[in-house]
């Protein structure tokens, strides 16, 4: 597990030297795969409510060896403390001492292996590490668990250079106006007459297209060696009247939440690319600044029928007099090695498309799917918050097991289809220029049969699920709540059961899925009535593709998943597979963010011939569990990280088999890419 903590100073010198290594083959050869070229040090792996440990990530390339500005901050929830932690346990005793290694003394072990410090004091190097190494912040979203070391370690250890502080505008207003304010904390900005500490870098969503050239067209380097591009997604949404936010006079840029926006027709044919491989066929890659200046120069009404669009920050709700429902913004950063190209995906704190208003994320796996298809993307940092026995009302706009194998099967369909395309354009030039002239004719034919109109440069891809719609909402009308009002209180009349909000997260243990848990638990939940009880939404679980090697050695054999032989597995998997569509619906409405039945119909009723394609498609990926909530419940209960691990390795074993690794990821260690 973990990357390369066991690593010593050789080893860190190899993977550097590797990694110029990589570069010179990869130019001598694109198919060769490639060295590691990436470091990435978790200072904070959790999701709260330990203080202590929450979403932060040191990047590098480690071909920039350990330079002034060389490294790179992802959220900074915790920091300072995090890396003196780090040195306390790594440097080695008695450095500086008389019987101990002299200074200046460069580390052997751990993440900062290779890192020279002068001090025998962790707090001093730590120190430098953050004064002299460390010049950007990437920053998925202003929640107080991914800013909070950042924010107070700035004011405390000033340096020569401002701290560059990038992250989507909506990011850099909330830090403005809600944080650098001269009153939640000094303005150490060097805007506004701030004390210039901090500079802004307000990043183009999507990247913006006049920077780079080549593969890293529109990434925005940020250090020295790494390149980022950064997409909005969305982190659950809230519904309460707020006129407070939006006041500021901020206006929102970058994500757009066509949901709400009031723009005729299919919101997906702006916020979702067409299923093409790149969706810079369909749409610019700056959508976020396209939009962005639309609304600057006064044309903030395309958002909400004429009425100015002055959003809160951080919101992709329209601050409308009849509007109550806005989603918050966070993002997901590709950070690139300049020298090999070798990327890496970290998401903030993220939802489910399939449960949100503002479903953003399969425009990353369109971007995500020719990269790892290509071997270039080969990690993916994401949250799972919580475990699959958290009730969908209850996600308060996070992932758990079972969304994240939903989000990782939207991925692996456009990995497959990148893959397709690559085939298709390597075919002889003769062949494949006959088949197309052959084809040509019945592709038209197909697409207008289907109503398919994406333009897949005339390449047949395979059939992947859209991007699931925003939900309808109420119309207005027909809603008495027009009062304060948190998720869990809406439809009081649909809800199932009252008991089920009282006994808050524990009357979901009856979801649980995962046979070790329901053991280990089932003394200390409650035991409410399966009615009271929001049943999971089905899993994508697929039958195992015949002729692939699960069909011959099935991770589940016939026995395993047989209910008769286990009954408590298979009860408990059976329900969810089982549940019929009117059962499941009923359930659902205990969530404001029900997830819509096409949805549904679209995991039961899988398109065969792509969920065989799908098996083992994400292999040789690394995905990174990360935000991790803690549940404190002592009494033997295992650790959330444990459960969710086993979660994944079970509908993994269950489902499809999209072959990728899962790794846990804890504070203190790092990950050589
Ligand atoms: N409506 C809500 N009621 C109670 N807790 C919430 C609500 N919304 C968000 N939270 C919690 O507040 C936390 C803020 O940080 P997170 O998004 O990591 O996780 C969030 C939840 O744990």
């Amino acid at each position: 597990m973990g990357g390369g903590t066991a690593g010593a100073a050789d080893s860190q010198a190899a993977a550097t030297s590797a990694a110029a290594m990589a570069a010179a083959m990869a130019a001598a050869d694109p198919a060769a795969p490639l060295a590691p070229a990436l470091q990435v040090i978790v200072l904070g792996s959790g999701g709260g409510p330990l203080e202590n440990n929450v979403t932060a990530f040191l990047v590098r390339s480690l071909a920039s060896g350990w330079t002034k500005g060389s490294v790179v901050a992802v959220d900074a929830g915790v920091h300072l403390s995090a890396i003196v932690k780090i040195l306390e346990k790594t440097q080695p005793q008695q450095l500086g001492e008389a019987d101990g290694p002299s200074l200046p003394h460069v580390l052997t072990t751990g993440p900062f292996a290779g890192l020279e410090v002068c001090n025998a004091s962790a707090e001093a190097n730590a120190a430098h590490i953050h004064r002299d190494l460390i010049d950007g912040y990437l920053i998925t979203h202003p929640h107080l668990d991914h800013i909070a070391g950042f924010v107070i370690n700035t004011a405390g250890l000033p340096g020569a250079r401002p701290k560059k502080l990038a992250g989507l505008p909506t990011t850099v207003n909330a830090f403005k106006n809600h944080i650098f304010n001269n009153i939640i904390w000094p303005n150490l900005s060097d805007e506004n007459n701030g004390a210039g500490l901090v500079t802004y870098m307000r990043l183009v969503e999507g990247g913006s297209p006049a920077l780079g050239k080549g593969e890293g067209k529109g990434y925005l380097e940020v250090c020295d060696g790494l390149a980022v591009k950064v997409w909005s997604v969305s982190h659950g949404h809230c519904i309460e009247r707020h006129s407070h936010r939006g006041s500021s006079g901020s206006v929102r840029h970058g994500s757009f939440d066509a949901s709400s926006a009031g723009i005729g027709g299919d919101p997906r044919a702006i916020l979702t690319p067409a299923r093409g491989v790149s969706h810079h066929h369909s749409m610019p890659p700056n959508l976020g600044a396209f939009l962005q200046d639309r609304m600057q120069g006064g044309q903030g009404g395309i958002l909400s029928g004429g009425q100015t669009s002055r959003r809160g920050s951080g919101f992709s709700g329209v601050q409308a007099p009849d509007e109550s429902v806005c989603v918050y913004d966070s993002s997901a950063y590709f950070i690139r090695d300049v020298t090999t190209g070798r990327e890496i995906l970290i998401f903030g704190d993220v939802e489910p498309d399939s449960v949100s208003l503002s479903p953003r994320n399969r425009q990353v796996w369109q971007e995500a799917g020719p990269k790892i298809a290509a071997g270039k993307l080969v990690a993916i940092f994401i949250e799972c918050s919580y475990d699959d026995s958290q009730c969908v009302d209850r996600l308060f706009g996070h992932l758990t097991p079972r969304y994240i194998i939903e989000e990782l099967t939207a991925l692996a369909e456009e990995v497959v289809a990148a893959r397709q395309v690559t085939a298709e354009q390597t075919e002889k030039p003769s062949a494949a220029a006959a088949a197309a002239a052959a084809a040509g004719d019945n592709k038209k034919r197909k697409r207008a049969d289907t109503g398919d109109d994406n333009n897949n440069g005339g390449l047949a891809l395979p059939k992947r699920r859209p991007t699931p719609q925003p939900r309808e909402r109420e119309p207005r009308g027909r809603r008495s709540d027009d009062h304060p009002i948190s998720p869990k209180s809406l439809h009081p009349k649909q809800r199932v059961s009252s008991s089920s909000s009282s006994h808050g997260r524990d009357t979901t243990t009856t979801t649980t899925t995962t046979t070790a848990l329901s053991q280990s638990q089932s003394h200390s939940h409650s035991t409410s009535p399966p009615t009271s009880v929001p049943m999971p939404m089905p899993l994508p679980i697929y039958p195992p593709p015949s002729g692939s090697p699960s069909g011959s050695n099935p991770p589940t054999s016939i026995a395993e998943s047989d209910p008769q032989q286990h009954p408590e597995e298979g009860e408990e998997s059976g329900r969810g597979l089982s549940l019929s569509q009117s059962q499941h619906d009923d359930d659902m409405m205990t969530s404001p963010t029900t997830p819509l039945s096409t949805n549904l119909s679209s995991f039961t009723h899988p398109n065969p011939p792509l969920v065989s394609s799908l098996h083992n498609a994400l292999e040789g990926l690394k995905v990174v569990i990360i935000h991790v909530k803690e549940k404190l419940d002592g009494g033997g209960t295992p650790p959330a990280g444990e459960v969710i691990f086993e979660e994944l390795g079970r509908h993994e074993k269950e489902g499809v088999g999209l072959g990728c690794e899962f790794v846990l990821s804890r504070a203190g260690e790092d990950f050589i890419l």
